[in-house]
């Protein structure tokens, strides 16, 4: 497969090792600093954009390659808001976009038991959820995208729960989820949920120990969604 990078800082540069090392080939490697190669680019050559870059840049990279017909992997986070635009954009040009807060196999299994959990807890009284992330201190976007994701799991799946809070940021309340986010490095990503009472507490974690399991699971998701149409999601991509 012919696979362009938009995006080649950390994540990028991973996921362009793994996806060589599995035979594929890189259309390109952008990033701002040669964002202008973009124009020579000749979409017919290109089977896959894999989309790692920054919040403000997420929107224009993923339209900029649905507008061409590619079908597009995206991982960034902190641009969510643009969602609709993106899906609106995709089912208008028949497209195909993948989103993932978290390629990561691990933390999916994760997302699961924590949906669990959740649903557990309906069943008793006296114990207040958290959720605390860590990330190295180059991550610009808080809460991290994981933590977004298991924020919602609990709204789903805890009945008192509607929304979620930055500590800090906006008071805690008997309805909100709190997400505390600490930068510390080298932190590829730690998420651990806490469900605390007087009596006892109860924890679950996912401590990533590099950034392999993210990118190894953009390159899979990249080799699957080859044919496929529309908004996909990990859902789609795993049996679980
Ligand atoms: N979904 C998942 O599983 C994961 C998601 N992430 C997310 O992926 C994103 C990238 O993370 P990471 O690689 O660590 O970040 P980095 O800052 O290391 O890399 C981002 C790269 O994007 C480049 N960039 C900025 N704007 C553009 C643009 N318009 N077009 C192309 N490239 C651009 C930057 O270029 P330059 O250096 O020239 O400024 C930079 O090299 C983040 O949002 C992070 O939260 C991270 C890990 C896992
Ligand atoms: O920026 C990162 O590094 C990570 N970002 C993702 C997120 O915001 O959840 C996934 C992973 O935790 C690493």
């Amino acid at each position: 497969m012919n696979i362009l990078l938009l995006g080649y800082g950390k994540m990028g540069k991973i996921i362009g090792e793994i996806a060589e090392s599995r035979g594929h080939f890189l259309a390109g490697k952008i990033n701002l600093e040669n964002i202008s190669e973009l124009e020579k680019i000749n979409p017919a050559d290109v089977d896959v954009v894999i989309e790692f870059s920054q919040p403000e840049s997420a929107l224009g990279n993923i339209t900029w390659a649905i507008e061409r017909g590619i079908p597009v992997v995206s991982g960034t986070t902190g641009w969510l808001e643009h969602l609709p635009e993106v899906s609106k954009l995709t089912q208008e040009k028949n497209g195909a976009f993948f989103y993932a807060s978290n390629y990561s196999i691990g933390v999916n299994i994760f997302f699961k038991v924590n949906e669990f959990l959740a649903k557990l807890m309906n069943e008793t009284s006296g114990y207040q959820v958290a959720i605390e992330e860590i990330h190295h201190t180059q991550k610009k976007d808080a809460p991290s995208g994981t933590a977004i994701t298991l924020a919602e799991g609990i709204i789903q799946n805890l009945d008192v729960k509607t929304q979620w809070n930055l500590t800090g940021q906006m008071a805690d309340s008997e309805q909100s989820v709190p997400i505390t986010s600490k930068r510390i490095d080298p932190a590829p990503g730690t998420h651990i949920i806490t469900y605390s009472s007087d009596i006892d507490t109860i924890e679950i974690s996912h401590t990533a120990h590099s950034r392999m399991g993210f990118a190894l699971g953009a390159v899979l998701v990249a080799e699957w969604i080859k044919n496929k149409k529309g908004v996909l999601s990990m859902n789609d991509f795993l049996s679980f």
